[in-house]
């Protein structure tokens, strides 16, 4: 499985929001993407998804282009934000729901879920109450698992870390790496927090009002250094 942008671009009026030249991410590497507010990320990764139409170029995963294929669907998990849950639904109807539309049956399903009870916790899972009654973060735990129930080659999350207590930003370090080893899949996370991206990430891009400014091998933190100096803010005299 890749991913290869090709003249990506996004313009919203004068803005240009995204403009990627050429980028190819690889089978088993965990992509951090980091950028200041407004940097281009979340346009990225809708583009990525085919929740936006660029203005030109293409986005190609395992050699398709998204917007013109509905095929990486039935390999690509993803959650952007609580529009992607079904606030009407208990956390478990909503698991069944998506399961079925996966041709999951409800024990797969069930089997999956199991496998993060721990970041779950009892709330989501016995509580029985529905989606838009729960917490931002336990709306946020519901739709990270559900993006990877279907076993996906392809993981896309924007600021899964965003709403979560310490123990569980550090549960889904685990979870995630875990995940990608099992499955060898390319997993790309957006986030704020550099010491979260900095132990989670293979591979760290820096974005900056649209573009790719830096791509950063990130094997044993190395990347950790650059990256701090980058955001760091000097003080002016
Ligand atoms: N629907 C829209 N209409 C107009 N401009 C938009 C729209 N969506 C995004 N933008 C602009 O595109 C640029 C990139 O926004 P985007 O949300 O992708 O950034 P981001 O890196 O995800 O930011 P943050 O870290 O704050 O979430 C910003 O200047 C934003 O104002």
């Amino acid at each position: 499985m890749e991913i290869k942008i090709n003249n990506l671009i996004k313009r919203y009026g004068s803005k240009t929001a995204v403009d990627i030249p050429d980028f190819t991410l690889h089978e088993g590497e965990i992509l951090g993407l980091v950028g200041n507010n407004g940097a281009g990320k979340t346009t990225l990764f809708r583009l990525m998804l085919d929740l936006l139409q660029a203005d030109s170029g293409t986005v190609c995963m395992n050699g398709t282009d998204v917007a013109r294929s509905e095929e990486w669907k039935t390999f690509t998990g993803a959650y952007m934000d609580e529009s992607f849950l079904i606030d009407y639904l208990t956390p478990d109807e909503y698991f069944q729901f998506n399961g079925r539309m996966c041709g999951l049956d409800r024990n797969t399903v069930n089997e999956r879920i199991r496998r993060y009870e721990r970041f779950l916790g009892p709330e989501i899972l016995e509580e029985k109450k529905f989606i838009r009654n729960l917490s931002a973060g336990n709306k946020q735990k519901i739709g990270i698992v559900n993006a990877l129930l279907q076993n996906p080659q392809i993981v896309i999350l924007d600021e899964p870390f965003n709403f979560l207590d310490p123990t569980s930003q550090s549960l889904l370090k685990h979870m995630l790496q875990h995940y990608g080893e099992e499955h060898k899949a390319l997993i790309l996370v957006s986030s704020h927090n550099l010491s979260h991206t900095i132990d989670l990430s293979t591979r760290i891009a820096l974005m900056e009002k649209g573009s790719l400014i830096r791509d950063l091998d990130n094997t044993d933190g190395a990347a950790g250094k650059e990256l701090e100096d980058y955001f760091e803010v000097k003080e002016e005299n």
